[in-house]
Protein backbone atom coordinates (compact mmCIF):
# COMPACT_ATOMS: atom_id res chain seq x y z
CA UNK A 1 0.00 0.00 0.00
CA UNK A 2 1.65 3.36 -0.75
CA UNK A 3 1.04 6.52 0.44
CA UNK A 4 -2.06 7.62 -1.46
CA UNK A 5 -3.74 4.57 -0.66
CA UNK A 6 -3.18 4.71 3.08
CA UNK A 7 -4.34 8.21 3.13
CA UNK A 8 -7.30 7.07 1.59
CA UNK A 9 -8.44 4.01 3.38
CA UNK A 10 -7.53 6.62 6.54
CA UNK A 11 -10.08 9.26 5.62
CA UNK A 12 -12.23 6.82 4.84
CA UNK A 13 -12.45 5.91 8.27
CA UNK A 14 -11.81 9.49 9.72
CA UNK A 15 -8.51 8.35 10.95
CA UNK A 16 -5.88 10.71 8.40
CA UNK A 17 -4.58 12.05 12.00
CA UNK A 18 -2.34 8.00 11.96
CA UNK A 19 -0.22 9.78 9.38
CA UNK A 20 0.37 13.44 11.19
CA UNK A 21 4.28 12.30 11.64
CA UNK A 22 4.73 10.59 8.44
CA UNK A 23 7.09 13.33 7.08
CA UNK A 24 9.35 12.92 10.10
CA UNK A 25 9.39 8.84 9.61
CA UNK A 26 12.45 7.05 7.96
CA UNK A 27 11.84 4.88 5.27
CA UNK A 28 12.01 1.40 7.29
CA UNK A 29 9.23 3.29 9.54
CA UNK A 30 7.27 4.23 6.84
CA UNK A 31 7.13 1.30 5.31
CA UNK A 32 5.81 -0.34 8.99
CA UNK A 33 3.09 2.43 9.48
CA UNK A 34 1.55 1.73 5.48
CA UNK A 35 2.04 -1.99 6.52
CA UNK A 36 -0.05 -2.10 9.30
CA UNK A 37 -3.10 0.42 8.09
CA UNK A 38 -3.15 -1.82 5.23
CA UNK A 39 -3.44 -4.64 7.28
CA UNK A 40 -6.03 -3.03 10.02
CA UNK A 41 -9.77 -3.12 9.95
CA UNK A 42 -10.79 0.07 10.55
CA UNK A 43 -14.82 -1.07 10.16
CA UNK A 44 -15.06 -2.12 14.18
CA UNK A 45 -14.42 1.96 14.79
CA UNK A 46 -17.47 2.38 13.15
CA UNK A 47 -19.81 0.73 15.57
CA UNK A 48 -18.49 3.26 18.48
CA UNK A 49 -19.57 6.32 15.66
CA UNK A 50 -22.83 5.20 15.51
CA UNK A 51 -22.87 5.42 19.31
CA UNK A 52 -23.88 1.68 19.78
CA UNK A 53 -22.20 1.25 22.85
CA UNK A 54 -23.69 -1.95 24.30
CA UNK A 55 -24.75 -5.19 22.67
CA UNK A 56 -27.97 -5.50 22.48
CA UNK A 57 -29.13 -8.69 24.05
CA UNK A 58 -32.07 -10.74 23.09
CA UNK A 59 -34.47 -12.62 25.61
CA UNK A 60 -32.17 -14.36 28.55
CA UNK A 61 -33.56 -17.52 29.93
CA UNK A 62 -32.10 -20.07 32.14
CA UNK A 63 -30.42 -23.39 31.13
CA UNK A 64 -30.01 -26.24 32.99
CA UNK A 65 -26.66 -27.52 33.29
CA UNK A 66 -25.72 -31.47 33.49
CA UNK A 67 -24.78 -31.73 37.28
CA UNK A 68 -22.23 -33.68 39.09
CA UNK A 69 -24.82 -36.00 40.42
CA UNK A 70 -26.03 -37.15 36.54
CA UNK A 71 -22.34 -37.19 35.51
CA UNK A 72 -21.44 -39.29 38.01
CA UNK A 73 -24.38 -41.61 36.92
CA UNK A 74 -22.99 -41.60 33.51
CA UNK A 75 -19.03 -41.12 34.11
CA UNK A 76 -17.83 -44.56 32.80
CA UNK A 77 -19.16 -44.56 29.97
CA UNK A 78 -18.24 -41.14 29.29
CA UNK A 79 -14.79 -41.41 30.05
CA UNK A 80 -14.57 -44.65 27.70
CA UNK A 81 -15.78 -42.45 24.86
CA UNK A 82 -13.70 -39.55 25.50
CA UNK A 83 -10.45 -41.72 26.00
CA UNK A 84 -11.24 -43.58 22.91
CA UNK A 85 -11.67 -39.99 20.67
CA UNK A 86 -8.51 -38.73 22.48
CA UNK A 87 -6.40 -42.04 21.78
CA UNK A 88 -7.51 -41.83 18.22
CA UNK A 89 -5.96 -38.32 17.60
CA UNK A 90 -9.61 -36.65 17.07
CA UNK A 91 -9.26 -33.96 19.94
CA UNK A 92 -6.97 -31.32 19.77
CA UNK A 93 -6.05 -28.34 22.98
CA UNK A 94 -6.55 -24.96 22.21
CA UNK A 95 -4.34 -22.92 24.82
CA UNK A 96 -5.32 -19.15 24.67
CA UNK A 97 -2.19 -17.27 25.86
CA UNK A 98 -2.05 -13.93 23.73
CA UNK A 99 -2.45 -11.62 27.10
CA UNK A 100 0.57 -10.26 29.20
CA UNK A 101 1.11 -10.32 32.76
CA UNK A 102 0.56 -7.00 33.66
CA UNK A 103 -2.47 -7.45 36.23
CA UNK A 104 0.31 -9.36 37.85
CA UNK A 105 2.80 -6.88 37.65
CA UNK A 106 4.88 -8.60 35.05
CA UNK A 107 6.01 -7.11 31.03
CA UNK A 108 6.42 -10.78 30.38
CA UNK A 109 3.35 -13.26 28.92
CA UNK A 110 1.33 -14.43 31.78
CA UNK A 111 2.10 -17.95 31.68
CA UNK A 112 5.70 -17.47 31.67
CA UNK A 113 4.56 -16.24 35.46
CA UNK A 114 6.04 -18.15 38.44
CA UNK A 115 3.79 -19.04 40.85
CA UNK A 116 5.92 -21.43 43.15
CA UNK A 117 7.20 -20.71 46.46
CA UNK A 118 10.07 -23.51 46.78
CA UNK A 119 10.77 -24.58 43.37
CA UNK A 120 10.10 -22.70 39.85
CA UNK A 121 6.30 -23.29 39.10
CA UNK A 122 5.46 -21.56 35.65
CA UNK A 123 1.63 -21.14 34.53
CA UNK A 124 2.33 -22.87 31.37
CA UNK A 125 4.30 -25.53 33.24
CA UNK A 126 0.89 -26.11 35.31
CA UNK A 127 -1.21 -26.45 32.22
CA UNK A 128 1.03 -28.47 30.34
CA UNK A 129 1.70 -31.14 33.46
CA UNK A 130 -2.59 -31.85 33.76
CA UNK A 131 -2.22 -32.18 29.78
CA UNK A 132 0.45 -34.68 30.38
CA UNK A 133 -2.11 -36.63 33.24
CA UNK A 134 -4.46 -37.47 29.89
CA UNK A 135 -1.51 -38.37 28.05
CA UNK A 136 -0.22 -41.06 29.96
CA UNK A 137 -4.09 -42.16 31.06
CA UNK A 138 -4.43 -42.31 26.38
CA UNK A 139 -1.09 -43.00 25.62
CA UNK A 140 -1.27 -40.48 22.96
CA UNK A 141 -0.44 -37.20 22.29
CA UNK A 142 -3.14 -34.93 22.16
CA UNK A 143 -2.43 -31.79 19.43
CA UNK A 144 -1.21 -28.58 21.40
CA UNK A 145 -2.20 -25.45 19.81
CA UNK A 146 -1.33 -22.30 21.72
CA UNK A 147 -2.39 -18.76 20.61
CA UNK A 148 -0.03 -16.00 21.29
CA UNK A 149 -0.37 -12.15 20.06
CA UNK A 150 1.78 -9.62 18.96
CA UNK A 151 2.78 -8.57 22.48
CA UNK A 152 4.36 -11.95 23.46
CA UNK A 153 4.56 -14.38 20.45
CA UNK A 154 8.70 -14.34 20.89
CA UNK A 155 9.21 -14.60 24.10
CA UNK A 156 6.42 -17.55 24.40
CA UNK A 157 8.05 -19.25 21.73
CA UNK A 158 11.32 -18.94 23.24
CA UNK A 159 10.33 -19.34 26.92
CA UNK A 160 8.80 -22.78 26.31
CA UNK A 161 11.75 -24.02 24.07
CA UNK A 162 14.31 -23.16 26.44
CA UNK A 163 12.16 -25.01 29.18
CA UNK A 164 11.71 -27.76 26.26
CA UNK A 165 7.95 -27.45 26.40
CA UNK A 166 8.38 -28.94 30.32
CA UNK A 167 8.26 -32.49 28.65
CA UNK A 168 5.69 -32.15 26.27
CA UNK A 169 6.40 -33.59 22.16
CA UNK A 170 7.43 -30.61 20.82
CA UNK A 171 5.74 -32.13 17.35
CA UNK A 172 2.71 -31.83 18.66
CA UNK A 173 2.83 -28.08 19.37
CA UNK A 174 1.44 -25.55 16.92
CA UNK A 175 2.04 -21.69 17.26
CA UNK A 176 -0.65 -19.19 16.16
CA UNK A 177 -1.33 -15.45 16.65
CA UNK A 178 -3.97 -13.60 17.58
CA UNK A 179 -5.15 -11.07 15.19
CA UNK A 180 -4.85 -7.55 16.57
CA UNK A 181 -7.74 -4.34 16.95
CA UNK A 182 -7.14 -0.78 17.00
CA UNK A 183 -7.37 1.52 20.21
CA UNK A 184 -9.10 4.42 20.04
CA UNK A 185 -9.77 7.21 21.99
CA UNK A 186 -13.45 8.50 23.23
CA UNK A 187 -14.02 9.77 20.24
CA UNK A 188 -13.15 7.23 18.36
CA UNK A 189 -9.85 8.49 17.04
CA UNK A 190 -7.36 5.52 16.86
CA UNK A 191 -4.22 6.54 19.16
CA UNK A 192 -0.51 6.09 18.30
CA UNK A 193 1.70 4.06 20.42
CA UNK A 194 5.08 5.14 18.42
CA UNK A 195 5.34 7.70 15.06
CA UNK A 196 5.14 4.57 13.25
CA UNK A 197 2.48 2.66 14.94
CA UNK A 198 -1.28 2.78 15.61
CA UNK A 199 -2.23 1.46 18.73
CA UNK A 200 -3.67 -1.93 19.09
CA UNK A 201 -4.50 -4.29 21.46
CA UNK A 202 -5.45 -8.42 20.99
CA UNK A 203 -9.13 -8.58 19.52
CA UNK A 204 -10.44 -10.48 22.24
CA UNK A 205 -10.72 -14.50 22.44
CA UNK A 206 -13.80 -14.88 20.24
CA UNK A 207 -11.24 -14.63 17.23
CA UNK A 208 -9.00 -17.79 18.33
CA UNK A 209 -10.65 -19.65 15.54
CA UNK A 210 -10.83 -17.30 12.56
CA UNK A 211 -6.68 -16.40 13.50
CA UNK A 212 -6.13 -20.23 13.88
CA UNK A 213 -7.84 -20.68 10.23
CA UNK A 214 -5.35 -17.45 9.02
CA UNK A 215 -2.23 -19.40 10.23
CA UNK A 216 -3.35 -22.24 8.54
CA UNK A 217 -3.42 -24.17 11.76
CA UNK A 218 -6.53 -25.27 11.80
CA UNK A 219 -6.57 -27.10 8.42
CA UNK A 220 -3.26 -28.89 9.72
CA UNK A 221 -5.44 -29.81 12.71
CA UNK A 222 -8.32 -30.83 10.27
CA UNK A 223 -5.80 -33.13 8.02
CA UNK A 224 -4.25 -34.29 11.15
CA UNK A 225 -7.79 -35.80 11.74
CA UNK A 226 -8.62 -33.69 14.58
CA UNK A 227 -12.25 -33.44 15.15
CA UNK A 228 -12.86 -31.25 18.68
CA UNK A 229 -10.99 -28.33 20.36
CA UNK A 230 -11.10 -28.20 23.69
CA UNK A 231 -10.32 -24.13 24.23
CA UNK A 232 -9.34 -23.18 27.95
CA UNK A 233 -7.72 -19.79 29.20
CA UNK A 234 -4.22 -19.70 30.26
CA UNK A 235 -5.20 -18.09 33.32
CA UNK A 236 -6.65 -21.01 35.79
CA UNK A 237 -3.95 -23.37 37.07
CA UNK A 238 -5.89 -26.12 37.80
CA UNK A 239 -7.87 -26.38 34.31
CA UNK A 240 -8.42 -30.01 33.20
CA UNK A 241 -7.44 -30.06 29.21
CA UNK A 242 -9.04 -32.81 26.95
CA UNK A 243 -11.00 -34.03 30.17
CA UNK A 244 -12.00 -37.63 29.14
CA UNK A 245 -15.33 -37.10 30.90
CA UNK A 246 -16.50 -34.31 29.39
CA UNK A 247 -15.28 -34.97 25.51
CA UNK A 248 -17.40 -38.20 26.48
CA UNK A 249 -20.36 -36.51 27.65
CA UNK A 250 -20.44 -33.97 25.04
CA UNK A 251 -19.84 -36.62 21.66
CA UNK A 252 -22.45 -39.04 23.47
CA UNK A 253 -24.84 -35.89 23.95
CA UNK A 254 -24.20 -35.06 19.87
CA UNK A 255 -23.52 -31.52 21.08
CA UNK A 256 -21.96 -28.92 18.89
CA UNK A 257 -19.64 -27.57 21.71
CA UNK A 258 -19.68 -28.23 25.36
CA UNK A 259 -18.57 -25.63 28.19
CA UNK A 260 -17.59 -26.45 31.90
CA UNK A 261 -19.37 -24.67 33.90
CA UNK A 262 -19.50 -24.36 38.43
CA UNK A 263 -22.31 -23.41 40.45
CA UNK A 264 -20.98 -19.40 41.26
CA UNK A 265 -19.93 -18.68 44.71
CA UNK A 266 -22.07 -15.47 44.92
CA UNK A 267 -24.49 -13.85 42.77
CA UNK A 268 -21.74 -11.18 41.56
CA UNK A 269 -18.67 -13.61 40.76
CA UNK A 270 -17.04 -12.31 37.98
CA UNK A 271 -17.94 -14.92 35.99
CA UNK A 272 -20.06 -15.08 32.50
CA UNK A 273 -23.50 -16.88 32.93
CA UNK A 274 -24.72 -19.91 30.37
CA UNK A 275 -28.36 -19.12 29.37
CA UNK A 276 -30.42 -19.44 26.94
CA UNK A 277 -30.50 -16.40 24.64
CA UNK A 278 -33.86 -16.21 22.16
CA UNK A 279 -34.23 -20.08 22.78
CA UNK A 280 -30.04 -20.72 21.89
CA UNK A 281 -27.26 -21.43 24.14
CA UNK A 282 -25.84 -18.11 25.19
CA UNK A 283 -23.43 -16.37 28.11
CA UNK A 284 -24.06 -13.07 29.65
CA UNK A 285 -20.87 -12.05 30.65
CA UNK A 286 -20.40 -10.87 34.12
CA UNK A 287 -20.30 -6.91 33.38
CA UNK A 288 -22.96 -7.44 30.95
CA UNK A 289 -25.12 -9.13 34.04
CA UNK A 290 -28.44 -6.98 34.93
CA UNK A 291 -29.31 -6.62 38.77
CA UNK A 292 -32.73 -8.35 37.50
CA UNK A 293 -30.76 -11.75 36.30
CA UNK A 294 -28.37 -11.76 39.04
CA UNK A 295 -30.97 -11.84 41.18
CA UNK A 296 -33.90 -14.01 39.51
CA UNK A 297 -34.28 -17.42 41.55
CA UNK A 298 -35.58 -20.90 40.39
CA UNK A 299 -38.34 -22.73 41.28
CA UNK A 300 -36.25 -24.29 43.93
CA UNK A 301 -35.02 -20.76 45.92
CA UNK A 302 -31.98 -21.27 43.92
CA UNK A 303 -30.17 -18.04 41.66
CA UNK A 304 -32.04 -19.25 38.24
CA UNK A 305 -28.66 -18.21 36.72
CA UNK A 306 -26.27 -20.27 39.15
CA UNK A 307 -23.52 -21.73 36.24
CA UNK A 308 -20.69 -19.83 35.60
CA UNK A 309 -18.46 -20.76 32.71
CA UNK A 310 -14.71 -21.49 33.50
CA UNK A 311 -13.65 -20.31 30.10
CA UNK A 312 -12.70 -24.41 29.01
CA UNK A 313 -15.36 -24.75 25.65
CA UNK A 314 -15.14 -28.11 23.63
CA UNK A 315 -15.58 -27.23 19.76
CA UNK A 316 -16.58 -29.35 17.06
CA UNK A 317 -14.37 -27.98 14.05
CA UNK A 318 -17.25 -28.91 11.54
CA UNK A 319 -19.29 -26.48 13.21
CA UNK A 320 -16.65 -24.16 13.97
CA UNK A 321 -16.08 -24.00 10.16
CA UNK A 322 -19.73 -23.15 9.25
CA UNK A 323 -19.74 -20.01 11.23
CA UNK A 324 -16.08 -18.89 10.41
CA UNK A 325 -17.12 -16.30 7.84
CA UNK A 326 -19.92 -14.80 10.45
CA UNK A 327 -19.30 -11.54 12.27
CA UNK A 328 -19.28 -12.27 16.15
CA UNK A 329 -20.79 -9.12 18.12
CA UNK A 330 -18.00 -6.39 19.17
CA UNK A 331 -18.00 -5.84 22.72
CA UNK A 332 -16.21 -2.36 23.18
CA UNK A 333 -14.31 -2.28 25.97
CA UNK A 334 -13.14 1.10 28.46
CA UNK A 335 -9.54 0.53 29.07
CA UNK A 336 -6.06 2.59 29.74
CA UNK A 337 -4.59 3.10 26.79
CA UNK A 338 -0.62 4.48 25.99
CA UNK A 339 -0.41 6.88 23.91
CA UNK A 340 1.82 9.38 21.90
CA UNK A 341 0.31 13.36 23.04
CA UNK A 342 -0.23 15.96 20.31
CA UNK A 343 3.64 16.94 21.42
CA UNK A 344 4.86 13.75 20.13
CA UNK A 345 5.22 12.14 23.85
CA UNK A 346 4.34 8.77 25.57
CA UNK A 347 1.53 9.04 28.41
CA UNK A 348 0.45 6.47 30.28
CA UNK A 349 -2.58 7.52 31.45
CA UNK A 350 -3.70 6.99 35.72
CA UNK A 351 -7.76 6.71 34.44
CA UNK A 352 -9.31 4.52 31.48
CA UNK A 353 -9.22 7.32 28.26
CA UNK A 354 -10.63 5.51 25.49
CA UNK A 355 -11.67 2.05 24.01
CA UNK A 356 -10.44 -1.13 22.85
CA UNK A 357 -12.40 -3.84 20.68
CA UNK A 358 -13.11 -7.35 21.47
CA UNK A 359 -14.75 -10.46 19.94
CA UNK A 360 -15.68 -13.11 22.79
CA UNK A 361 -15.43 -16.69 23.08
CA UNK A 362 -18.73 -17.13 24.61
CA UNK A 363 -20.74 -15.10 21.82
CA UNK A 364 -19.28 -18.37 19.32
CA UNK A 365 -21.77 -20.80 21.39
CA UNK A 366 -24.77 -18.37 20.57
CA UNK A 367 -24.13 -18.64 17.17
CA UNK A 368 -23.96 -22.82 17.31
CA UNK A 369 -27.00 -25.05 17.41
CA UNK A 370 -26.03 -26.61 20.52
CA UNK A 371 -24.04 -26.59 23.69
CA UNK A 372 -23.33 -28.50 26.70
CA UNK A 373 -23.04 -27.08 30.11
CA UNK A 374 -21.18 -29.66 32.30
CA UNK A 375 -20.96 -29.07 35.94
CA UNK A 376 -17.57 -29.03 37.20
CA UNK A 377 -16.15 -29.50 40.98
CA UNK A 378 -14.67 -25.86 41.61
CA UNK A 379 -12.28 -26.46 44.45
CA UNK A 380 -10.61 -29.15 41.96
CA UNK A 381 -10.83 -27.61 38.54
CA UNK A 382 -11.13 -23.73 39.27
CA UNK A 383 -8.53 -21.85 40.41
CA UNK A 384 -8.34 -18.34 38.01
CA UNK A 385 -5.61 -15.93 38.34
CA UNK A 386 -6.43 -12.52 37.85
CA UNK A 387 -5.07 -10.39 40.03
CA UNK A 388 -1.91 -10.49 42.38
CA UNK A 389 -3.29 -10.68 45.47
CA UNK A 390 -6.86 -11.48 47.19
CA UNK A 391 -10.33 -12.92 44.78
CA UNK A 392 -8.49 -15.07 41.83
CA UNK A 393 -4.95 -14.27 42.73
CA UNK A 394 -1.68 -15.92 42.73
CA UNK A 395 -2.51 -16.38 46.47
CA UNK A 396 -5.94 -18.09 45.87
CA UNK A 397 -4.71 -20.09 43.37
CA UNK A 398 -1.66 -21.42 45.36
CA UNK A 399 -4.06 -22.25 48.12
CA UNK A 400 -6.39 -24.56 45.97
CA UNK A 401 -3.33 -25.93 44.23
CA UNK A 402 -2.09 -26.84 48.07
CA UNK A 403 -5.62 -28.41 48.62
CA UNK A 404 -5.58 -30.45 45.88
CA UNK A 405 -1.52 -31.92 46.53
CA UNK A 406 0.13 -30.19 44.16
CA UNK A 407 3.63 -29.00 44.99
CA UNK A 408 4.50 -25.48 44.69
C1 LIG B 1 -14.65 -13.26 27.33
C2 LIG B 1 -14.44 -14.41 28.23
O1 LIG B 1 -14.22 -15.51 27.78
N1 LIG B 1 -14.51 -14.12 29.55
C3 LIG B 1 -14.27 -15.16 30.54
C4 LIG B 1 -13.04 -14.80 31.37
O2 LIG B 1 -13.23 -13.55 31.97
P1 LIG B 1 -12.08 -12.54 32.45
O3 LIG B 1 -12.60 -11.17 32.19
O4 LIG B 1 -10.84 -12.88 31.67
O5 LIG B 1 -11.89 -12.79 33.90
O6 LIG B 1 -12.80 -15.81 32.33
C5 LIG B 1 -13.88 -16.14 33.21
C6 LIG B 1 -13.48 -17.32 34.06
O7 LIG B 1 -12.32 -17.07 34.75
C7 LIG B 1 -15.16 -16.48 32.43
O8 LIG B 1 -16.24 -16.68 33.29
C8 LIG B 1 -15.47 -15.34 31.46
O9 LIG B 1 -16.60 -15.66 30.70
Amino acid sequence: MDYAQALEKLSAAGQEHAMRYYEELDDEQKALLLAQIEATDFTVLSSLQQGKRENERGDIKPLAAMQLTQIEEKEEDFRALGLDAIKKGKVGAVLLAGGMGTRLGSDEPKGVYNIGLTKEVFIFQRLIENLMDVVKEADAWVPLYVMTSDKNHEATVRFLKEHDYFGYNSAYVTFFMQEMAPACDHQGKVYLEEKWKISTSPNGNGGWYSSMYQWGAARKAMEDGVEWLNVFAVDNVLQRIADPCFVGAVLSGNYASGAKVVRKCAPDEKIGVICLEDGRPSIVEYYELTDELMNAKDENGDPAYYFGVILNYLFRIDDLEKIRERKLPLHIVEKKIPYLNEAGERVKPQAPNGYKFEQLVLDMIHELDGCLPFEVVREKEFAPIKNATGIDSVESARELCKKNGISL
